[in-house]
């Protein structure tokens, strides 16, 4: 069985994480390095896909050789701050479909509030990977993945940047069938369901908002 948590403690990964945390970084550095950083853990979430032969002529000789299998990935960027995944993930496999689920959390109840909902046809058939760089309470990530279940998904990966022990258990309570993949665990969430030590808010320092 596939482990329902994977940290990615590549060093370079480590590396650009701790100069997104610091809070004097640039809007433009902070998004120049999780647009890096997706890269290296766009890499790691695909790394189960399923395979399968081709035939191949080489300029020797026939031979079989590996290719994925079955219908084209689907990415499922969770609005706003998904898309700050999406490109980088999208350079890894540039023939996939695209899905985007509109959400934001209410800040009173940390409950999600739904604003859109569209994603590729098939998602039954595709392995679908759900991106959103913070994994706080994971009542935006479970509510979008229920949604996404219920649009028949059912091969279903989280990847996010940074993830809270909470987030992690709610995932794991409401979706066990769902690994999550994820550059660092941090300590836990402060009263207003932030992140500690975190990043602050990721939409707001990847737009320039606030
Ligand atoms: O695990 P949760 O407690 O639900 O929190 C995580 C959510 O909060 C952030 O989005 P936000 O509501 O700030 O929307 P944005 O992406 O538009 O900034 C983040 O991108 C997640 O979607
Ligand atoms: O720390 C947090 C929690 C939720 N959303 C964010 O962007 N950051
Ligand atoms: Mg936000």
């Amino acid at each position: 069985m596939t482990k329902h948590l994977t940290i990615v403690d590549h060093p370079l990964v480590q590396h650009k994480l701790t100069y997104m945390r610091d809070k004097d970084a640039s809007t433009g550095k902070f998004r120049r390095l999780l647009r890096e950083i997706s890269l290296l853990l766009g890499y790691e979430a695909l790394r189960d896909l399923p395979m399968t032969t081709t035939t191949v002529e080489t300029p020797l000789q026939e031979t079989e050789a590996p290719v994925l299998a079955g219908k084209k990935v689907a990415l499922v960027s969770i609005l706003r701050a998904g898309n700050g995944l999406l490109d980088g993930v999208l350079e890894l496999v540039p023939s996939a479909r695209v899905g985007f689920v509109g959400l934001y959390r209410d800040e009173e109840t940390l409950q999600p509030v739904q604003y859109y909902f569209k994603v590729p046809k098939d998602l039954a058939d595709r392995p679908v990977i759900v991106l959103d760089p913070m994994l706080a309470t994971g009542n935006s990530s479970a509510a979008a993945v229920t949604l996404l279940k219920e649009a028949g998904a059912r091969d279903i990966r989280f990847l996010c940047l940074l993830a809270a022990p909470e987030g992690v258990a709610r995932m794991k309570e409401a979706h066990p069938d769902v690994p999550i993949i994820t550059a660092a665990l941090d300590e836990r969430l402060n009263e207003k369901g932030y992140i500690l030590p975190g990043l602050g808010d990721a939409g707001d320092r990847m737009f320039g908002t606030k």
